[in-house]
């Protein structure tokens, strides 16, 4: 199974909150009207450059400024704020729909703090409510330096109206706005073909992308390489469902953007799992010190040096002014 699939028809927080007893008012606009004034002429983002400069894009997750700092050393050029990783991190719990839209756009400030010269998608789940919680997640990630979200809802009609309200909110604003499906979950006959129509009316809606999430093979893999409007994006999930692939295979079926969401965060908690049970075991980690970054490389990673210099600058007033001492 996919990791997420099975969760998701348990969040999908809707507009129960809307009290139908309000009379509405003639100025108020109904739902068809809702749809339209996104402009058809979009900016282009940072993401949408790189789609154009390299055909494909690959973005591992990451869920903490370290983590960002790394990926962007590693010499990636674009990131992930994955939910499940930081649902995991932040609070140590699965991706049950617990995070909240602030706690994300925090993490994506710190995130994008710490990896500046790359964009950073972040994941914003349902959005945090109705279409106008949706605008103010939005404005909240961009403020916060994000170049685009994910966006997922399960009623069709609904999250159509979710993206054309995150597209108002994004106006000229750098920022790539990916419409999920789970669909392909929900039936094995028409799930797949579900899916598609959804990603095809969530383009329409403003979406600069679709993801339809969990197919299960290559050949729907194509299907929806063939039949999806716009840019698509593929999840790579380790263990999932989707057969894992190289940028250029997914290339050829015609993806644009590759998350792996999990990558770092598994590896991660294996590699913690292990020295700290060699820890507990020996009471001392002298025999696990290859498997861990060493003081320098650590050093390297947090780029140390460049802090000693700022220091030094800032300790002899006299250099920060071009007085020669
Ligand atoms: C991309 C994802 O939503 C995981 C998933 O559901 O496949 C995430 O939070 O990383
Ligand atoms: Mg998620």
């Amino acid at each position: 199974m996919s990791t997420m699939t099975t969760i998701m028809a348990a969040k999908s927080p809707s507009l129960h909150h809307f009290n139908f007893n309000f009379k509405p008012s003639s100025s108020r606009p109904t739902s068809t009207s809702i749809m339209s004034p996104h402009p058809t002429i979009r900016m282009q983002t940072r993401i949408h450059r790189l789609i154009e400069d390299h055909g494909i894009v690959l973005m591992p997750g990451c869920y903490d400024s370290l983590s960002a700092a790394i990926l962007q050393k590693s010499g990636f050029t674009a990131g992930f704020i994955s939910g499940y990783a930081l649902s995991a991190s932040l609070l140590g719990k699965p991706d049950f729909g617990l995070l909240t839209p602030p706690e994300m756009a925090a993490t994506a400030r710190t995130v994008c703090a710490a990896a500046p010269m790359i964009p950073i998608i972040a994941d914003a789940d349902t959005g945090g409510g109705n279409a106008l919680n949706v605008q103010r997640t939005v404005k909240d990630l961009i403020a916060a330096g994000a170049a685009g979200c994910f966006l997922e809802v399960i009623p069709a009609e609904e999250h159509a109206a979710k993206i054309a309200s995150a597209r108002d909110a994004i106006g000229d604003s750098d920022f790539f706005l990916v419409a999920r499906t789970d669909a392909r979950a929900t039936s094995a006959k028409t799930g797949l073909s579900d899916a598609i129509s959804r990603a095809n009316l969530y383009m329409e809606a403003g979406a600069d992308a679709s993801f339809v999430e969990a197919p299960r093979s290559d050949d729907e893999l194509k299907e929806i390489g063939c039949h999806t409007k716009g840019f698509r994006v593929c999840n790579m999930i380790e263990g999932g469902v989707t057969p894992l692939h190289t940028p250029e295979e997914l290339k050829a079926m015609g993806f644009h953007l590759i998350v792996h969401p999990l990558t770092a965060l598994y590896a991660s908690a294996r590699a913690l799992v292990g020295v700290l049970k060699t820890l507990k075991e020996n009471g001392t980690t002298r025999d696990h010190l290859h498997k861990m970054a060493t003081f320098e490389e650590f050093n390297q990673l947090v780029a140390m040096e460049s802090w000693f210099e700022l220091e030094a600058r800032y300790s002899n007033p006299k250099s920060t002014m071009g007085i020669k001492s």
